[in-house]
């Protein structure tokens, strides 16, 4: 019965599990959490909370510091709280290129490839690489393990994952879709087949992670072949603080008009854009969703158009789907996200009574009616238990 502490460093949190996994566990969802720590906006003052199911353990206020910080107030935390040691530590890591496609042990080589790709993924691997690192030096001596959101889509056909880009300098420097979120993507896919007793291999389904970062990815037999996020996690759907997909041209543009240096425009479309540039108030739903003035209207309005022009143009990708599945803090919580989006795929044979949409919030919830060609699923996009589920298989 390992027990993993996984580590998940988002664009603005540090979540943090106590898995009990069992060594051939068919899917992740077999797993039982223990525990789960969160640290939300990372980078100010702050706060931890560890929680069991809804019963709170420890909270404690945290002076602003970074992931490594964190991870160590993290693992102090833990540390005075009467509970079982764990085996292994598992991280999620955002970019892994084309070097990996399953989880591995973590050692200076594994170190030296994400800090390789801290470039393409600015604001997660090196907070990765910091996790790592503070689990290093914490003295517990845990079998480390990473696992990556990439190695899900390396099934990307060549159509989907080229751009139309001069094709030797696109090979010369690696520039193709990557995909990200696809713990997240393979947990839905999983726990989908294993709700409808489908088997993978025959599961052609669109899923969405829906959060501060947001992709959608086409399931075909089982394997991802399109997805939203490309070379980079700016790529695609809007998002919390990202533009997702804007014209190129753009770009110079206002590296011209307002005289601004590469990296300050990649700031203004990663760090001042989406949600939070379109509200001008929150990159956070569960605020903008109170709010009634225009611009947040807008903004909610402009998110959910976006995901709805994604999933159909993916219905397209499949040609033939079962399911549609809603996952991510967004998706599995948001009905005023997902009720345009289900709205805009009646044609596509989606069936889900408004009202219904409106009550369902979290869990793993069928939410449309059995006449619905085309199923929509909520499910929670458990990242925390497939991490603990793809570390425990690599450590085997
Ligand atoms: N319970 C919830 N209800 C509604 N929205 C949520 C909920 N939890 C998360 N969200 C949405 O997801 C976002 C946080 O996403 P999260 O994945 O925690 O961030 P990160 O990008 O750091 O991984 C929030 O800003 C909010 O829009
Ligand atoms: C890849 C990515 O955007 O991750 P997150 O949603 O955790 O920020
Ligand atoms: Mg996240």
């Amino acid at each position: 019965m390992p027990l993993v502490l996984c580590f998940n460093p988002g664009s603005n949190s540090l979540k943090f599990d106590l898995i009990e996994t069992t060594a051939n566990q068919p899917r992740a969802s077999a797993g039982k959490r223990l525990l789960t720590g969160d640290i939300d906006n990372v980078g100010k003052d702050t706060t931890l909370e560890i929680t069991r199911g809804d019963q709170p353990l420890h909270s404690e206020p945290l002076p602003a510091g970074d992931f490594d910080a964190m991870t160590t107030a993290s693992l102090d935390a833990l540390d005075k709280l009467d509970l079982p040691k764990p085996d292994l530590a598992g991280v999620r890591v955002v970019h892994g290129g084309s070097d990996f496609n399953a989880a591995v042990g973590i050692d200076d080589e594994v170190i030296r490839k994400i800090e390789a790709r801290a470039e393409l993924a600015p604001l997660h691997n090196p907070k990765s690489v910091k996790v790592i690192r503070a689990l290093q030096q914490h003295g517990s001596a845990l079998p480390l393990a990473c696992t990556f959101d990439t190695a899900f889509h390396h099934t990307l056909p060549e159509v989907a994952w080229r751009y139309a880009i001069d094709y030797d300098v696109a090979n010369r420097h690696g520039i193709r879709k990557y995909g990200f979120h696809g713990l997240s993507h393979r947990y839905q896919l999983e726990q989908f087949c294993s709700l409808s007793n489908t088997a993978i291999q025959q599961a052609n389904i669109v899923t969405s992670h829906l959060e501060s970062g947001s992709s959608v990815c086409a399931i075909r037999e089982g394997r991802s072949v399109e997805t939203s996020m490309g070379f980079t996690p700016l790529e695609g759907l809007m998002m919390g603080t990202r533009s997702g997909s804007i014209d190129p041209a753009i770009l110079p543009y206002l590296m011209q008009h307002e005289n601004l240096s590469s990296q300050d425009a990649l700031q203004f479309l990663e760090k001042k854009s989406g949600l939070l540039a379109i509200s001008g108030q929150s990159l956070d739903t569960r605020i903008l969703r109170k709010k009634t003035d225009e611009r947040s209207l807008l903004a909610m309005a402009m998110y959910a158009y976006r995901v709805r022009a994604t999933m159909g143009a993916y219905l397209a990708v499949l040609g033939d789907a079962q399911a549609i599945v809603f996952g991510g803090g967004i998706g599995e919580n948001t009905p005023e996200v997902r009720g345009p989006i289900l709205e805009g795929l009646r044609g596509w044979g989606v069936d889900v009574d408004p009202a219904r949409n409106t009550n369902v919030m979290a869990g793993d919830t069928l939410l449309s009616s059995p006449a619905s060609k085309l199923a929509v699923w909520v499910i929670h996009a458990d990242e925390g238990l497939q991490l603990a589920h793809e570390c425990t298989q690599a450590l085997q």
